[in-house]
């Protein structure tokens, strides 16, 4: 017996010739939130279709509760997985619409407009409870299509970027409202999206994509803090990459021969071996500027342009050859250290703010 609620095991999903998703493998837990990130088209979609059982594996196994879901269709599952979908039904009110489901399950008009309407106001929609679907905005209609899914209270939720027509603002506290109804009412949730901000900020675990496999799974932390390859940690993208020849390698520390000079940089378990050449990384916000150098490592570069990422300051270097380096910086350490366009600063970083990544063979 498996405690896992859903096992994705060595999954191949093809169209014709073409593999969206390819030999996956990962597992959802009980009442976890999980998301799927990725790029455009690296196979999100097809992984929730495949898990809600409107698509089959072309090879591989999908298990609920330890039991075979393949050649299951949806209908047919011991446990329903509730799939968000934008499609409204257009003939009936937005009350109607999100009522839809408990009246699907016999339950009395009171009660189920009764629900419909807290629904309705969770997502800050009650005003509109009578109006047709189709004079509704986009941002407005995925709001009415996640109280539809919510309102039944699923055991399993699949959501497909239902945030994704939403302004900054809104989508910001409908991510944390979607975040406590999930804890709250214990739902599973699997949620796609392409959006770092989405998954990070709700997810237990997030799963990276990239053309069909899976880069990375792990904690929001984790996968910010440890990418795990060089994909990862440029989609992630707060890290700058570099490449160099190790050296000597003592206590997890390795020292890298670089073209910016020598460097030291954290293992992080990998077994690195001198004259082995290697990327690694250095984490953008754990990187000090200033006219004197403050830490081990340090280059001397110039300022090419910055931008203000909420309360962040994010510096663009040019390096003495001619790469570029990427600094997040407070707003009043970067007011303090002064530094203008054009002007030449020092950027340098402990060996813990760096680490190699892991080799792959
Ligand atoms: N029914 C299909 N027939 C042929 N190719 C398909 C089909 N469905 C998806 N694909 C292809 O499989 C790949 C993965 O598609 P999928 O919809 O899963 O991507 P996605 O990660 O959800 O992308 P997006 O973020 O753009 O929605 C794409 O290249 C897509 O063109």
């Amino acid at each position: 017996m498996t405690n896992h609620l859903l096992e994705i095991d060595r999954v191949t999903k093809r169209f014709g010739d073409y593999s969206a998703v390819t030999e996956t493998s990962f597992s959802i837990e009980r009442g976890e939130f999980l998301a799927i990130m990725g790029s455009s088209g690296c196979g999100k979609t097809t992984m929730l279709r495949m898990l809600a059982g409107l698509d089959q594996p072309t090879t591989g196994e999908i298990r609920l509760d330890g039991k075979s879901q393949n050649g299951l269709p949806a209908w047919e599952r011991d446990l329903p997985l509730v799939w968000q979908s934008l499609a409204l039904f257009p003939f009936l009110s937005v009350l109607d619409n999100v009522a839809f489901g408990l009246k699907m399950r016999g339950i009395g008009k009171h009660e189920r407009h009764t629900r419909a309407q807290t629904w309705l106001k969770k997502l800050e929609l009650g005003e509109f409870a009578q109006r047709n679907v189709s004079q509704l905005s986009g941002g407005q209609r995925q709001r009415v299509a996640l109280a539809r899914a919510l309102v039944t209270e699923p055991k399993v939720l699949l959501l497909d970027e239902p945030l994704s027509a939403l302004d900054a603002h809104l989508s910001v506290r409908m991510q944390a409202l979607l975040r406590s109804l999930q804890r709250e009412l214990g739902i599973t949730f699997i949620y796609v999206t392409h959006s770092q901000t989405e998954a990070f900020s709700m997810a237990d675990r997030v799963v990276v994509m990239s053309r069909g496999k899976v880069e990375q799974i792990g904690a929001p932390k984790d996968i910010y803090r440890q990418p795990a390859n060089r994909f990862v940690a440029e989609f992630i993208g707060n890290v700058n990459i570099l490449r160099g020849a190790v050296e000597t390698v003592a206590n997890g520390v390795a020292t890298l021969h670089t073209p910016l000079g020598f460097m030291t940089a954290s293992t992080g378990g990998v077994t690195a071996r001198p004259g082995m050449e290697t990327d690694f990384f250095v984490n953008a916000d754990q990187i000090a500027l200033g006219l004197q150098p403050q830490e081990e490592n340090q280059v001397s570069a110039k300022l090419l342009s910055y931008k203000f990422v909420g309360s962040m300051v994010t510096l663009y270097l040019e390096l003495p050859n001619g790469d570029e380096m990427k600094v997040s910086v407070p707003e009043p350490v970067y007011d303090r250290v002064g530094v203008k366009i054009g002007d030449m600063v020092h950027a340098s970083w402990p060996a813990s703010a760096a680490q190699l990544f892991p080799v792959t063979e």
